[in-house]
């Protein structure tokens, strides 16, 4: 039975929170130069959570990372909702980012001498509209664990830290790079469950960038790059909860 959340064939503008026209990306580094993206037309659909798969140095990266407003654009255009990103100052990007974009990447960046909440809290003092640090932490199964330092929580509770932190400002996009490259197969169970449920309970558009391409089968759609180019694109209608899949 296909979930009420997916979205086969074509989008309507409300439906979408990303597109992009002939993204392209190159570096440059002394004489050579590398296009990580080489012009690629993609959608993101809003509530939906996207699997991104493809080898090393495919521009999945790249691609969240422009899509954060982390990186930009060397040509083509990019659209959060309304709003082309592509032709933001650097400080209405700063902008956008802030209000709307929440980061987890594989390495959960957390400041070792602060607790879990106050990690947290770290976003939520600067946010317009955020949940409490604690309710953040009691979504992703910590509120027990609220005042322990990172360095006493296992590589899984130090990565739902990070998803609590994202979270926390109610981001419209939760944008995950590798969220379970550092973590055994069981921990990385558990932290996609977070991310699935945060999906399905908030309906904040996800992205979640992996190697492990059994994941794409928790995911609405599933968008294969190879080369910086977007190669493949697929629609599950038939979506497994991550303890559901046979790892
Ligand atoms: N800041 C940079 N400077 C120079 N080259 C870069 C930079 N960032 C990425 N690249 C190059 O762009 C290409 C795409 O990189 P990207 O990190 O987007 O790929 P990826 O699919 O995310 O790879 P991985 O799965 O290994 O993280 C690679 O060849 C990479 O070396």
């Amino acid at each position: 039975m296909a979930d009420s959340n997916d979205q086969g064939g074509v989008a309507s503008a409300a439906d979408v929170t990303f597109r992009t026209e002939g993204l392209t990306r190159v570096y440059r580094t002394g004489e050579t130069q590398v296009k990580a993206l080489d012009g690629v037309d993609v959608v993101l659909l809003t509530g939906q959570l996207t699997v991104l798969l493809g080898p090393s140095g495919s521009g999945k990266s790249t691609l969240l990372n422009i899509l954060g407003g982390l990186d930009h654009a060397s040509a083509g255009r990019v659209w959060f909702r309304d709003t082309e990103l592509t032709r933001l100052s650097d400080r209405a990007l700063t902008r956008y980012r802030r209000d709307h974009v929440g980061f987890v990447f594989q390495f959960y960046n957390l400041v070792p001498s602060l607790t879990a909440r106050e990690n947290v809290r770290l976003v939520t003092d600067i946010a317009a509209d955020p949940m409490s640090a604690e309710e953040a932490l009691e979504r992703v199964g910590l509120l027990a664990r609220m005042d322990h330092f990172p360095g006493q929580l296992s590589g899984g509770e130090q990565q739902r830290v990070a998803i609590a932190r994202a979270i926390a400002k109610r981001p419209g996009v939760l944008l995950c790079d590798e969220p379970t490259g550092a973590l055994d197969s069981k921990t990385g169970v558990q932290v996609l469950e977070v991310l699935d449920q945060i999906n399905r309970e908030t309906g904040t558009t996800t992205a979640v960038i992996t190697h492990n391409a059994m994941i794409r089968r928790m995911a609405h759609r599933v968008l294969h790059f190879s080369d910086g180019r977007l190669v493949r694109e697929e629609v599950n209608d038939h979506r497994l909860a991550p303890h559901e899949i046979d790892w």
